[in-house]
Order: structure tokens, then C-alpha cells, then sequence
């Protein structure tokens, strides 16, 4: 088996002074994602999701435990050398899109590559490239304030995959999509997947984007309570996944 892309070992995440008011958001986790998979997190609201893309994404710490992305071992980096790993290793998409609104989309997708120092003649096939997978070559030359919600997160997706990261960290990212561009939107990153193989760990409280996933996390105060694998149609998978967020539903009342 190929080493995987993301190495969780044995995490914990505490906020907040070893005092009354502190709070383990993480605690035990542990888990890989290989190169080529799609791996959804889920969990009831506060169960530790976002803190868990914090501390893989390197946006913020864990406490104890060891985290390796690519096989470099995060948790050992110092803040300049996160810096440049994440510029080079990880591509993000959030909910909010995050696009620079005085940039055209050709300038946004380019970013990451004019922050790196490529040279220019080198940018253009590589986001022509990128544009032509996301199916948006013809909204390059445009700002980001005339084209639709559905297009800037595809402009969006082009930006976090033209420095071909070894993983995109999504944070919710139909989250302001009507039903139509969200399903869109997994259906291309469905096809990145597939087709490109690309990695990618998805936040996400919506199930039906997360049944376009191959492998579900579900976690739940911090540490993970199951895992579920996408072994029959994208349907029945879906209805698994609702069968599981019911447990959540039901643990609530107890
Ligand atoms: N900076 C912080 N200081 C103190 N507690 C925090 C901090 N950030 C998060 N927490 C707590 O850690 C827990 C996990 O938060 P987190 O945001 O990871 O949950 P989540 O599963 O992403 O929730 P949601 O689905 O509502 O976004 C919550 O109880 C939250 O209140």
C-alpha cells in the first residue's frame, strides 16, 4: 500500500489554559488518508471538525500527537517553514470563496504561482490548464463581482489545485451554493477525484455533499465515533450517512 498523503496520530487539541475554562476540542484521534482518496469529516455541531482542518491544514497547533502531510511531519515545523508548506503542499477552499474581488479570475487562480516565484510564461498553461478541468476558460478575463456563486467557488477550486498540492482541505465549501451549483460543485470535485487524482479532506454538515465522498469520519466531542465506507451507490450511501447523523440525533435526547 502507497504511503499516505495525511498521517493523524494520536492528536489532542486543548483551548484555553490548563484552568476551569479550559476545553479538549480533539482527543485520541487518529487516521491516514491515501493519496487518490476522497475522505469526508462530519459530526454534530462542535464535535471538533473545524479544529481538526486547523491543526491538519497547519493553520493552528495540536497539543501532543504527530500530524505528517506528504510524509513531513507538521507538528515539528517552525512558523516560516509552515509558511512555505502550505503554499506549496495544500490547496484550500472555503465556504466564502476568498477571492480577491480587484483581481480577474485568471489573476486569482494565478496567486499561488506569482507568490511562488513562477515565472509567467510558465503560469499560463498551468491555469488554462486548471480553468479547462473546472470548466471556467471562459470566465478568465472576468472580476469575480460579475460572475455567478457557483463560478467563483469553481474559481475558487482552480486556485487551490494550480500548484498541485498534494491535498485540498475543503471547509464546507457548498456551504453558500444554492442546491443546483452545490451539487455542481461536488460533481466536479467528484470528477478531480476520479478522473485526476487529486486528494481531498472535506468538512461538511451537508450530507448529500458528503455522499459524493468514498470514505466518511464522523466525530463527536473530540474524538472519532465512526467510519463509513462508500461500498454500494452514491444513493444508498447517502442514506447511510443520514442513518448515522440520526445516531447523533437520537445520543442528543438521551
Ligand atoms: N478558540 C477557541 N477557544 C475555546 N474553545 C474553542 C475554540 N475554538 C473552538 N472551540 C470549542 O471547541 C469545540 C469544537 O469546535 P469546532 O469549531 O471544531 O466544532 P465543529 O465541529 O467544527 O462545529 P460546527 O459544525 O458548529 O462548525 C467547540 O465546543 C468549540 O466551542
Amino acid at each position: 500500500m502507497s504511503k499516505p498523503v495525511v498521517h493523524v496520530d494520536n492528536v489532542e487539541k486543548i483551548f484555553g489554559k490548563k484552568s476551569e475554562n479550559s476545553f479538549k476540542a480533539l482527543s485520541g484521534v487518529s487516521f491516514d488518508i491515501y493519496p487518490g482518496e476522497f475522505v469526508g469529516i462530519m459530526g454534530p455541531s462542535g464535535a471538533g471538525k473545524t479544529t481538526l482542518l486547523n491543526v491538519v491544514s497547519t493553520l493552528d497547533r495540536a497539543l501532543s500527537g504527530k500530524i505528517e502531510i506528504a510524509g513531513k511531519n507538521i507538528t515539528m515545523m517552525k512558523q516560516n517553514e509552515l509558511a512555505d508548506f502550505r503554499s506549496t503542499e495544500l490547496g484550500f477552499i472555503f465556504q466564502d470563496f476568498n477571492l480577491l474581488e480587484n483581481l480577474t479570475v485568471y489573476e486569482n487562480i494565478s496567486l499561488p504561482l506569482s507568490l511562488q516565484g513562477v515565472a509567467s510564461r510558465r503560469i499560463k498553461p498551468l491555469v488554462n490548464q486548471v480553468a479547462e478541468k473546472l470548466g471556467i476558460k471562459s470566465i478568465l478575463d472576468k472580476y469575480p463581482v460579475t460572475i455567478s456563486g457557483g463560478q467563483k467557488q469553481r474559481a475558487a477550486a482552480a486556485r487551490a489545485l494550480v500548484h498541485e498540492p498534494a491535498i485540498i482541505l475543503a471547509d464546507e465549501p457548498t456551504g453558500a451554493l444554492d442546491s443546483k451549483n452545490a451539487r455542481s460543485l461536488m460533481e466536479t470535485m467528484e470528477h478531480l477525484n476520479k478522473h485526476h487524482d487529486v486528494s481531498i479532506m472535506l468538512v461538511t454538515h451537508d450530507p448529500l455533499s458528503a455522499s459524493y465522498c468514498e470514505r466518511i469520519l464522523f466525530i463527536q466531542d473530540g474524538t472519532l465515533y465512526k467510519e463509513l465506507h462508500r461500498t454500494e451507490d452514491q444513493a444508498a450511501f447517502h442514506q447511510q450517512i443520514l442513518n448515522v447523523l440520526a445516531e447523533f440525533t437520537s445520543l442528543d435526547r438521551v
